[in-house]
């Protein structure tokens, strides 16, 4: 695809002893939203540290805008304009809200205008601005963790199950803030369970299955293909 920012080729990778990624191929167009999706155990935050440099991977090449940055540091990956959300959300939960958001701001101290954006995207970041980051709700973590990838201009985010294990009222913001930073124009990959979500958010669609992408397409095709569904990924969606 001409328009990738992002371009996996045969990539495998290892954990410990363990092969865990086998070859994987994976376009990420520039300006839209890519799912990563299948079932527990596939490999997707596995595909997304690898991209990262927390995995190394031992075969095929990684390219962000034309440039192999297949088996570089990881600081060197971020400087290049790549914004990781890790499952975790690798907050700091004993600095404060305002703390964790300047250290992520790392070549350039966060600006007004920035984080008057994400103030707009997040009200509750303003509201415990001063406040420890352990103290805050899940979903407020989440925010946060979204919010330390935004505090920087990125090319490209990589985003692990930004909605797990939140409320339905705090998915709908998150989801809207998501839509926010598409509507801006930003290159997300994101890994996500909630099928609705992924519907809502993606353009296009991949799909692993023991460590390979299996299927790629346009998100409203295996939207709208509930056997292909059942098929990649045991997904039911009558219900939905
Ligand atoms: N630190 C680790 N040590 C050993 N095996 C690991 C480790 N991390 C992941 N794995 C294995 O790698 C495989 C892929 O895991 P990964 O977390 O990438 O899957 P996933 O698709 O993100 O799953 P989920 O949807 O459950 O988060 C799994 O079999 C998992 O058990």
């Amino acid at each position: 695809m001409s328009n990738s920012l992002l371009s996996l080729k045969d990539v495998h990778a290892n954990i410990h002893q363990y092969n865990i990624l086998h070859g994987v191929n994976l376009e990420v167009p520039k300006g839209e939203v890519t799912m990563l999706l299948g079932r527990n155990g596939a490999g997707k935050t596995t595909t997304l540290r690898t991209i990262m440099g927390l995995w190394q991977a031992h075969a095929g090449t990684i390219e962000l805008a034309g440039m192999d940055v297949t088996r570089q540091p990881t600081a060197q990956i971020a400087k290049q304009g790549v914004g990781y959300v890790p499952e975790d959300m690798g907050i700091f939960s004993d600095l404060t809200v305002e703390e964790n958001m300047r250290l992520a701001a790392v070549s350039a101290p966060l600006s007004q205008e920035r984080m008057d954006r994400i103030f707009l995207a997040f009200p509750p970041l303003k509201t415990f601005w001063h406040s420890a980051a352990g103290n805050l709700s899940g979903g407020q973590k989440q925010m946060l963790s979204i919010a330390r990838a935004m505090a920087e201009e990125r090319q490209l985010y990589l985003i692990d199950e930004p909605t797990k294990g939140l409320a339905p009222a705090i998915i709908n913001t998150m989801a809207a803030a998501l839509s926010e930073l598409k509507a801006k124009g930003a290159t997300i990959l994101m890994v996500e369970q909630n099928f609705e979500v992924a519907k809502y958010l993606g353009d296009h669609c991949a799909v692993m299955e023991d460590g390979k992408i299996i299927w790629t397409g346009p998100m409203n095709e295996l939207a709208q293909d509930n056997e292909l569904q059942e098929r990649l990924m045991g997904l039911n969606m009558e219900a939905s």
